[in-house]
């Protein structure tokens, strides 16, 4: 077996989707888990203003929506707005906001705790590069939403799909943390299509990919910070060849992070031996 039949495997990735009967199946994960654990009363996930999280958003409140009909009510969506100061795109934020129509929004804007963080740590002799602290935000906006979901008894949900989980492209226990996963199994383009089946803005679903969580190269397209392009990593998740560099370069970066994917590191295990 090849390193790709390997990671298609680990990722369960299909080469074709039926967008509508992948939504569907989301759905039903949802309310399927919900059910299943009667004290979670449903889900909380920060709406950043890109496609992936307006995705999930949308499905979450779906789910929900269906829950109340079919079990007269008591289930929530609540949709955070996690900014660090002002957010250069807010006004695709509140236009994910207006198609998913959670049944709450709450904004905690989480400048004030990361800058905290940073300053105690220089205190202590610690300096944290734009970089660290851009990884800090995301788990500053995990904080937010733990703390909301219980609260609220609720689930955290993740936006962790195939394309980014192949790379580790996403802070470890910071976006990378979450209870349920809905879009695993999926690529970037395959997410694209069910947000267009679902009736989403096109500037949303065709919005480009950014952490944007470094001050220094603000909404830097995660194309440009992996120096991979989405087209290369879907069709390698497909199954197709891609030009032997960007392979390469996909192939270092899935073996680099496997210590992403895993639970912490115990004595029995060796996956980071070969
Ligand atoms: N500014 C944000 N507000 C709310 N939630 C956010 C924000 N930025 C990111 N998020 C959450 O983190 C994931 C991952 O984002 P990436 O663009 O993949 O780094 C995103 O789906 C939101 O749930
Ligand atoms: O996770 P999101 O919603 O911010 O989407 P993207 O990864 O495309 O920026
Ligand atoms: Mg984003």
């Amino acid at each position: 077996m090849t390193l790709q039949q390997q990671i298609i495997e680990e990722m369960d990735v299909q080469p074709t989707i039926d967008p509508k009967k992948e939504n569907e199946r989301s759905i039903a994960f949802m309310k399927d888990y919900l059910k299943a654990h009667p004290f979670l009363k449903g889900f909380v996930l920060g709406i950043s203003g890109g496609q992936d999280s307006t995705l999930v958003g949308r499905l979450a409140q779906m789910a929900v929506d269906q829950l109340n009909e079919e079990q007269g009510g008591g289930y929530a969506f609540y949709a955070l707005r996690l900014p660090y100061g002002e957010q250069f795109d807010e006004e695709d934020a509140q236009d994910a906001l207006d198609f998913i129509q959670p049944t709450q929004v709450y904004t905690v804007n989480i400048k004030e705790a990361v800058d905290a963080a940073e300053r105690a740590l220089e205190t202590e002799g610690i300096e944290i590069s734009d970089f660290i602290k851009g990884n800090d935000k995301a788990r500053e906006r995990m904080k937010v939403q733990y703390a909301v979901a219980a609260a609220k008894s609720s689930a955290v949900l993740g936006t962790d799909h195939a394309a980014e989980a192949i790379t580790g492209f996403y802070t470890k226990y910071g976006d990378g943390a979450a209870d349920l996963v809905p879009l695993h199994r999926l690529n970037k383009r395959q997410g694209r299509a069910m947000l267009k089946e679902l009736g989403a803005p096109e500037h949303l679903y065709n919005k480009i990919p950014t952490a944007d969580l470094e001050e220094d190269r603000p909404a830097i397209p995660d194309e440009v910070a992996l120096g991979l392009t989405y087209e290369n990593i879907d069709d390698y998740l497909e199954g197709k060849t891609i030009p032997k560099e960007a392979q390469e370069k996909l192939e270092n970066y899935y073996l680099k992070t496997r210590h992403k994917r895993h639970l912490p590191v115990t004595v029995f295990d060796d996956f980071w031996k070969s």
